[in-house]
């Protein structure tokens, strides 16, 4: 694991502040007594210019309900997303567009986030094309060349690639409108180990050339620690801890951060890891150490 040195300034671009979305409990659930899903209970954080905030979680820690909610995707129950001071929420209209402009995102899955039926160049002119601008051809190439693709790739379509190069013009997309922020969901999961290292170098590389932030989230805590500069982790709908990459990897101050340590991977395969107990849980306990969701019951 080796975390990033910081190569951002302290102006904040993204502020998410006491962030909550419930949602109304399956019917199954309902009978049991549990009216509300607590997906996310008052996460608050920011990301700064040229910073790559990772967010770490098992699967239902609400990590896409946080990303959805950041993308003005869903309403938040209570809480603020302002982005570059503006309430993301609140954005209608034109400004909205903009924020896509400003805002963009990769998909764990680059088999199904991009159409077959588009070749790479018609893919990288749609986010042009959408917004209204002109549309060239140079732009499209350069892009390639930022993710180390060949122009030839112009011509081909998407499932005459390998996944991580699917994965490479899934970036090169994200790039075309020169986002401030690109928000990344699970973007290497999908990928063998040798490939999601490659893609993880061209991600830092971009971030070094071009100055861009990234919004990371994963549940492998060794990935999100190599591309990171802070890490929070979320358990349960909670972020339960936040901070320095070094600091969380070194001291890590939750037992679920303590736990998802222990499960990482060592190379030698004659050394066996713990599995998280915790892993196996769907909602914490009090002995988690987790206060109840802080917001109460509203939906
Ligand atoms: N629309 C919805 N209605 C009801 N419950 C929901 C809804 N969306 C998410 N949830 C619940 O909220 C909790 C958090 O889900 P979320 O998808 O955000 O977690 P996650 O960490 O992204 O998991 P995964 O990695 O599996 O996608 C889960 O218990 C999920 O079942």
């Amino acid at each position: 694991m080796s975390a990033q040195t910081p190569i951002g300034g302290s102006a904040e671009l993204l502020r998410v502040t006491d962030l909550v979305k419930h949602f109304r409990s399956p019917r199954a659930a309902r009978r049991r007594g549990q009216a509300i899903v607590h997906a996310l209970c008052s996460a608050s954080f920011s990301v700064g210019p040229a910073e790559t905030l990772g967010i770490v979680g098992e699967s239902g820690s609400g990590k896409t309900t946080l990303l959805r909610t950041i993308l003005g995707l869903q309403q938040p129950t209570s809480g603020q997303v302002l982005f570059l001071g503006q309430d993301v929420s609140q954005r209608k209209g034109a400004t909205a567009r903009a924020l896509q402009q400003e805002i963009s995102v990769v998909f764990q899955d680059p088999y199904t986030s991009l159409d077959p039926r588009m070749t790479v160049a018609d893919l990288l002119a749609e986010p042009m094309r959408i917004h209204r601008l002109p549309v060239d051809g140079a732009r499209a190439r350069t892009l390639l060349d930022q993710v180390r693709l060949p122009a030839t790739s112009l011509r081909k379509f998407p499932h005459e690639f390998s996944g991580g190069q699917r994965q490479r013009i899934a970036i090169a997309r994200a790039l075309a409108l020169n986002p401030k922020l690109i928000v990344l969901d699970e973007p290497v999961s999908a990928l063998d180990v040798s490939v999601q290292a490659e893609v993880l170098t061209l991600l830092k590389e971009l971030q070094r050339e071009r100055q861009v932030s990234y919004l990371f989230v994963a549940h492998d805590l060794a990935v999100v620690a190599d591309i990171s500069h802070r890490v929070g982790v979320m358990y349960g709908g909670q972020l339960v801890e936040l901070g320095p990459t070094k600091q969380v990897i070194g001291e890590p101050a939750h037992p679920y951060t303590r736990e998802l340590l222990a499960a990482v991977p060592v190379p030698d395969p004659r050394i066996e890891r713990a599995k998280p107990r915790m892993l196996q849980r769907r909602w914490p306990t009090e002995t988690d150490g987790l206060p109840p969701c802080p917001h109460g019951d509203a939906l």
